[in-house]
């Protein structure tokens, strides 16, 4: 059942469209990832979600409902990662955590949350002298403590280091399996690979496609790469006729050919028919990097 229906949503400033056309369903339960290039429309879309924005075609239902015209509802359902303007600086950890669950009807306790994302120890600083890390870990303790149904985070991991970086992707898995839908907005393309049920790439206020992760990787060009130092010349027309070829690179001694599993079956057989050797041979897979700057021709950030 879909928790989050975004149909035909169009957002537009000073007369250019910044989201135009969106449609997606979220479905209850699952990681949902949007992904795209800086400017594509990703915030602007997913605050129509949080009810922020008032798109200007199109509609948005949270649970059935719409984020504007019954807010109150969907706040008491959604819970949204602050941004840092939005909190008072000179609030400690513990002010924040306990105002914010005054806020809800059934919050969730505030302890259990900041001790597992390692605000205990900062519970009497204020919030403007945590560092980045702590400060986001705050966030989303805080987007956590109305025990909301969906939870909306936007760059969740920026600014942290590689460990709390793994330890936020741990809760969010968690989280995940509790029962919570997350919306997740991106840059880093492993957290996407790593966490997400299914992706929406968004490109210039459109859709550019929605998969699984692993679905979006087969469909980049050269999904499978392999590489090797051949003990004999080949011969260029020969790979040229590999099937499937997306590409033929030469640096050194290594050739690097990439296409798909049946280009490398046949470049394997090619290889044992002309009795040549393939020294340090690799086989890797596309990424979700390949992907990403396939069907957005931008660079992965
Ligand atoms: N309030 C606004 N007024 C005018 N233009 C806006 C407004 N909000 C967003 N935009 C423009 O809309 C486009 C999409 O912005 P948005 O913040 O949604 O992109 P994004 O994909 O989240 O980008 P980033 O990855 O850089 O955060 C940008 O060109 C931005 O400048």
């Amino acid at each position: 059942m879909a928790i989050i229906e975004v149909s035909g949503v169009r957002k537009v400033y000073g007369g250019r469209a910044v989201v135009d056309g969106v449609s997606f369903a979220v479905e209850q339960g699952e990681i949902f990832g949007i992904l795209g290039p800086n400017g594509a429309g990703k915030t602007t879309t997913v605050e129509c979600v949080e009810g922020l924005r008032i798109p200007d075609a199109g509609s948005v239902r949270v649970a059935g409902f719409d984020p504007v015209a019954d807010h109150d509802r969907v706040s008491k359902i959604l819970g949204a990662q602050l941004q840092e303007s939005e909190l008072q600086a000179k609030l400690t950890v513990r002010e924040a955590l306990t105002l914010y669950a005054a806020f809800y009807p059934h919050p969730a306790d505030w302890r259990p949350l900041a001790e597992r994302l390692g605000l205990t120890a900062h519970l009497d600083a204020r919030s403007g002298k945590l560092s980045g890390g702590q400060k986001q870990r705050l966030f989303i303790a805080l987007a956590l403590i109305g025990n909301p149904k969906v939870v909306v985070l936007d760059e969740l991991t920026t600014g942290l280091d590689p460990r709390a970086r793994r330890d936020t992707w741990k809760l969010i898995e968690d989280v995940r399996d509790s029962g919570v839908t997350v919306l997740l907005v991106t840059h880093f393309m492993e957290e996407a690979q790593r966490l997400c049920d299914r992706i929406a790439v968004i490109d210039g206020g459109r859709i550019a496609a929605l998969d699984t992760p692993a679905g979006l990787i087969r469909r980049a060009s050269g999904a499978t790469v392999i590489s090797f130092s051949p003990s004999a010349p080949l011969d260029e027309c020969e790979l040229r006729a590999l099937p499937a070829l997306a590409s033929v690179e030469y640096k050194d001694d290594r050739v690097t050919l990439s296409g798909t599993d049946d280009t490398v079956n046949a470049v394997i057989t090619l290889l044992a028919q002309r009795h040549i050797t393939a020294h340090q041979l690799r086989v890797t897979d596309a990424t979700l990097d390949d992907a990403f700057l396939d069907l957005t021709g931008a660079d992965a950030s």
